[in-house]
């Protein structure tokens, strides 16, 4: 008996609608050949938005997303929308989305997959065997504390400024989200912050040691400054299994640990909320890690994968659907194995392909691995 599943899909902007297409049809093959049907609803958000309903992500948008099993998220942002108020801009769409819904843990998981050793900028010996998962702070630090702003002072001249604030409470939720994923892996975490230079920074360090004190001693915990924690993905990429960081370092970090990778094209993700108690259900948006990619958008050449892959990661965390998450997984694996290309990915004696074709081989390995 299908089982439905309700979907919200929010394409975004530039090179987002592009990739959630080849989704589309990784989500139609599942409808067609497994015992599931996805229920969608897709609507505006980021730029699109803006010009269409005034507003990055419409309070309707925000309901949808409450009732949705699971959100599905592309890319917001470019340069149309870069002339607008802060408070208007695109990017704002996703930040109230992982806000109202409580998406405080951002999961990146960065794998360097075996055809693709080569195409990393680093040496291939430095990133064989990478898996890292990148556990990113959502919904607190400098993203949303207050105050921020752009002032005039007295001379004339301006004065930007933000703030870095986290509550104990939010440093403690998401470092037991790093350390349940550690247990489950190689059993390390990587916490990452610059205590010897923030105040915010101190307190992680201090309430991360207390959870893996009280809780988690099967776990190891090395505390690293986030400056050094960016040399040491390049130079020694191996040694990390969990980083935990702030909104802004994980988000920095992940972009790194994405070169490793071969490109951003390629890294999915998940932001998950707590688990209600009573309903056993949480709120959780998938999507790459990559922005909308004004400089490519349009011309058919972006990698969808990294949007495919966040499909699996959906699959996997809010549908329990694991098996149907690994055949998503192995697909592009195969697709990746025979040889084809996104630009980002190219390298010599591979075959070039766009963004279309590349859907419809993850497809076609579908068919074959399910055969
Ligand atoms: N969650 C979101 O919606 C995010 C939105 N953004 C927004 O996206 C816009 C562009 O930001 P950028 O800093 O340029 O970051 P970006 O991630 O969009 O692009 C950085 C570089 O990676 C390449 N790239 C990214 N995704 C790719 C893919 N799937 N295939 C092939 N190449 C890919 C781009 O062509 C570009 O050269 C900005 O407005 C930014 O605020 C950025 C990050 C996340
Ligand atoms: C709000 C986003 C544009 C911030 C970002 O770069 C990200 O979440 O990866
Ligand atoms: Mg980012």
């Amino acid at each position: 008996m299908p089982s439905n599943k309700k979907l919200l899909i929010l394409p975004g902007d530039g090179i987002g609608p592009e990739v959630m297409r080849e989704v589309r049809r990784v989500i139609d093959w599942m409808d067609r050949r497994r015992a599931v049907s996805f229920e969608i609803e897709e609507r505006l958000v980021g730029g699109s938005a803006i010009d269409a309903e005034g507003m990055p992500c419409s309070d309707e948008t925000v309901a949808s997303a409450k009732a949705a099993d699971a959100v599905l998220f592309g890319s917001v942002g470019g340069p149309k929308w870069d002339g607008l108020p802060f408070e208007k801009r695109p990017e704002l769409g996703v930040l109230r989305l992982r806000k109202d819904l409580g998406l405080f843990a951002n999961l990146r998981p960065a794998v360097v997959l075996d055809p693709l050793v080569e195409a990393s900028s680093l040496k291939p010996d430095i990133v064989r065997g990478v898996d890292i998962m990148v556990v990113r702070e959502s919904t607190g630090g400098v993203y949303f504390g207050e105050p921020r702003g752009i002032e005039i002072l007295p001379d004339g001249k301006r004065r930007g400024f933000d703030t870095d604030v986290y509550h104990e409470d939010e440093i403690a939720r998401v470092a037991r989200v790093a350390f349940d994923l550690a247990r489950g892996r190689r059993k390390k975490v990587t916490s990452v912050e610059k205590a010897n230079v923030m105040q915010s920074g101190r307190l992680w360090r201090a309430v991360v040691g207390e959870i893996h004190k009280a809780e988690y001693a099967d776990i190891e915990l090395e505390n690293m400054y986030a400056d050094n924690c960016a040399m040491q993905l390049c130079a020694r990429p191996k040694q990390f299994d969990v980083i935990l960081g702030s909104n802004l370092f994980g988000d920095v970090l992940s972009d790194l640990a994405a070169a490793l990778t071969g490109s951003l094209g390629m890294l999915p993700s998940a932001t998950l909320g707590a688990v209600d108690p009573v309903t056993g259900k949480r709120h959780a948006l998938y999507e790459p890690i990559h922005g909308s990619a004004p400089d490519i958008a349009g011309k058919g050449i972006a990698n969808p994968l990294a949007q495919i892959l966040s499909f699996a990661m959906l699959l996997r965390w809010s549908f329990g659907m694991e098996d149907d998450a690994v055949l998503v997984e192995n697909a592009v694996g195969k697709v990746l194995a025979g040889g084809l290309r996104t630009a980002d990915i190219m390298q010599p004696g591979m075959a070039r392909v766009g963004t279309s074709v590349m859907g419809e081989a993850v497809v076609r390995e579908l068919d074959k691995l399910a055969a």
